[in-house]
C-alpha cells in the first residue's frame, strides 16, 4: 500500500507501494490500485469493457482494457500539473471488467448499461476503458438514469453520429446519434473536439449539428491554439453536468498507432492532457477512453497515452481542498 500524505490521515486505499513492490511484479489493475471488491467504496471506479463488436475497420478494441492496464503501471501518486494527488484525495478502486456479449451487440449494449449502474451504486463516479464506442451509449444511458441530460464533450477524429452500419443502428460509429434521439444529451452544452478528416457526405455535419453538438475541429487547434479551444469548451459547457468520451484516436497516429480508425493531422497527447487539465473546475459526472487496439501499437505509445489520458480524468475529478491534506 501506498502511504501517500492524504491515506495516513483519511483511510484512504490508494496504490502499491513502488518502492516496495517493483511496478513490473503482481496482477495489474490501473496504475495498481486496489480493487473495488477490497474497499468499502470509492469516489472514483475504473471499468473495463473489452468489447469490439461494434468497429467499421480493425477489429481489437477488446484487447484495450488490459493493455491499457499494463501500461499504467508506471503512474506516480503526485500529479504536478494539477497539484493534486489524485489518488490520495479520493477512494480510486479497479473494478475489473463489464461483460458485454462478443456475438449480439444489443445484448452487449444492456449488459454495459446494467454493469454501469450496480457501480454506480458502489462508486461516485465511473471512468471507463473500452472496447470501441459503441459503449458510450449504454454508458450515457446509465449516467442520464443518474443526472438526466449531460453536456458530452466528445475527443475523436470521428463525429460518431452517423445513422447505421450495414443496417445496424448501434456500432461505434453512431452512439452520439442514437443519444441525442434518446435525450441523453444536453442538446445546447455538447461539442466534439478533434474532428478531421474525410466524411461520408457535407450532409453530416449539418445532421451533426442538428443532433446537438458543436465542433472544434483539428484544424481550428492548429491555427488558434489550445487555449483558444479551451476557452469554447469552457464557455460551451457552462455548469452542465459534464460526461467526458475520449476515442484514442483523436491523437495523431504518430502519439496512438494503437487504433481501429486512424486519421492523418490529429493531437498531440500534450494538447490532450493540457484540454483535460482545464475541466477540473467542471462537475465531471463520469468518462470513457476507447478505441485502444493493442495488435496495433508499437511500444506501449498508444496504452502509455491512454493510462495517462486516464490520470488526467481521475485528477480533475479529485476534490480540492474538500480533505485538509488533500495535497
Ligand atoms: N472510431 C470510431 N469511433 N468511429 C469511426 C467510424 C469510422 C467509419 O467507419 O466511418
Ligand atoms: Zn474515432
Ligand atoms: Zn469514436
Amino acid at each position: 500500500m501506498q502511504l501517500t500524505p492524504d491515506e495516513s490521515s483519511s483511510g484512504i486505499r490508494g496504490p502499491v507501494d513502488a518502492s516496495v513492490v517493483p511496478r513490473f511484479a503482481g496482477i495489474a489493475t490501473f496504475a495498481r490500485l486496489p480493487r473495488l471488491d477490497e474497499v468499502d467504496r470509492a469516489d472514483v471506479a475504473i471499468a473495463g469493457v473489452p468489447f469490439d463488436s461494434g468497429v467499421s475497420y480493425r477489429p481489437g478494441a477488446r484487447f484495450g482494457p488490459a493493455h491499457v492496464r499494463e501500461a499504467s503501471r508506471l503512474l506516480r501518486p503526485y500529479n504536478p500539473a494539477q497539484d493534486v494527488f489524485p489518488f490520495g484525495a479520493q477512494q480510486v478502486a479497479d473494478a475489473g471488467d463489464i461483460v458485454a456479449n462478443p456475438f449480439d451487440i444489443a445484448e452487449a449494449v444492456r449488459q454495459v448499461e446494467a454493469g454501469a449502474r450496480e457501480l454506480a451504486e458502489r462508486a461516485g463516479r465511473l471512468v471507463v476503458i473500452g472496447g470501441d464506442h459503441t459503449i458510450a451509449l449504454p454508458l450515457l444511458r446509465a449516467v442520464h438514469a443518474q443526472h438526466g441530460p449531460v453536456a458530452v464533450l466528445h475527443f475523436d477524429a470521428h463525429l460518431d453520429t452517423w445513422d447505421t452500419y450495414f443496417g445496424a443502428p448501434m456500432t461505434h460509429g453512431t452512439p452520439f446519434r442514437r443519444a441525442s434521439e434518446e435525450g441523453l444529451i444536453d442538446l445546447t452544452a455538447s461539442m466534439h473536439v478533434g474532428i478531421r478528416g474525410p466524411l461520408y457526405a457535407k450532409g453530416d455535419l449539418e445532421d451533426d449539428e442538428r443532433l446537438g453538438f458543436s465542433i472544434i475541429t483539428s484544424e481550428y487547434l492548429e491555427e488558434h491554439g489550445p487555449a483558444a479551444a479551451i476557452d469554447r469548451m469552457r464557455a460551451r459547457i457552462g455548469d452542465a453536468p459534464l460526461y467526458i468520451s475520449i476515442d484514442i484516436d483523436v491523437l495523431d497516429p504518430a502519439h496512438a498507432p494503437g487504433t481501429g480508425t486512424p486519421e492523418a493531422g490529429g493531437l498531440t497527447s500534450r494538447e490532450l492532457l493540457r484540454m483535460i487539465r482545464a475541466l477540473s473546475d467542471r462537475r465531471i459526472v463520469g468518462a470513457d477512453i476507447v478505441e485502444v487496439a493493442p495488435a496495433y501499437d508499437h511500444a506501449q505509445l498508444t496504452a502509455v497515452a491512454a493510462s495517462h489520458v486516464a490520470y488526467e480524468l481521475i485528477s480533475a475529478m479529485a476534490p480540492r481542498g474538500a480533505r485538509p491534506s488533500a495535497g
